[in-house]
């Protein structure tokens, strides 16, 4: 079924958040960092992988997901709904379900035999591409897989996501000045809100990690 009912994009965020806290796909770890796709340490890792062992929500996010991109993008801007090799490909699969459009996935690199392609599917020269992806950070991957994607000769102009960082200042414009529309459902903010207002972790936990989300560059381990 194609979503139609539009919810105000403030609550998706804080359901969005709230879903996310509850499946625990929401951690922390200063002492022992994790490391992201970017190749920076980081004390949070959210895992948007978990998402789809949870058929209600992962229901109830992509209905918001699709809902955003088209009341953001239009109703009938898209011809291919294109994942992210791997997180992506799952949740791309659920949107085309919904926007009834063909769905493909894109590899991190080719693979290296057989046809040796980053795009599986059938994706045609001309056809507007929507990348759906998890999650974003500072959308390295982002620009790789839209590169991809333009090498076919389609275009991608917008990329979907569950979760964005929003803590690099820098991610929007990099997208933009690659002609790429950034949308998403919650953000760091989201779940930092949502985790105080119900009292998931300790104030501490949470403090620390505020501190990180706002100045990440100049984050190190405690010693
Ligand atoms: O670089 P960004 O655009 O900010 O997004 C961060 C990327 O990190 C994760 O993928 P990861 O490389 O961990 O691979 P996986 O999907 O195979 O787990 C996530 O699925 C994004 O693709
Ligand atoms: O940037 C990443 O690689 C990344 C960060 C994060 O919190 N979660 C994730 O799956 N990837």
């Amino acid at each position: 079924m194609i979503p139609t009912s539009h919810i105000e994009p403030a609550v998706m965020a804080r359901l969005a958040a709230r879903m996310l806290l509850d499946i625990g796909a929401v951690h922390f770890n200063a002492r022992d960092p994790f490391t992201h796709a970017s190749g920076n340490k980081a004390p949070t890792y959210v895992d948007c992988r978990k998402l789809i062992s949870y058929p209600r929500i992962r229901a109830t996010l992509m209905d918001f997901l699709v809902a955003k991109v088209m009341g953001a993008a239009g109703f009938e801007a898209f011809d291919n709904i294109a994942g992210g090799e791997t997180a992506g490909i799952p949740f791309a699969a659920l949107v085309a379900d919904r926007m009834a459009l063909p769905m493909t996935y894109v590899r991190k690199k080719p693979k290296g035999y057989g046809r040796n392609a980053r795009i599986e599917g059938v994706m045609t020269e001309g056809q507007r591409v929507l990348l759906v992806e998890d999650m974003t950070t500072d959308g390295g991957s982002k620009l790789s897989f839209v590169d991809a994607i333009r090498d076919t000769g389609a275009s991608c102009a917008h990329t979907a996501v569950i979760f964005y960082y929003d803590i690099y200042p820098e991610t929007v414009t990099r997208l933009g000045d690659h002609g790429v529309s950034l949308h998403y459902l919650c953000t760091w903010w989201d779940v930092l809100a949502e985790a105080r207002a119900r009292g998931d972790f300790d104030t501490e936990t949470l403090d620390s990690v505020e501190a990180y989300l706002r100045a990440p560059k100049s984050w190190t381990p405690p010693a």
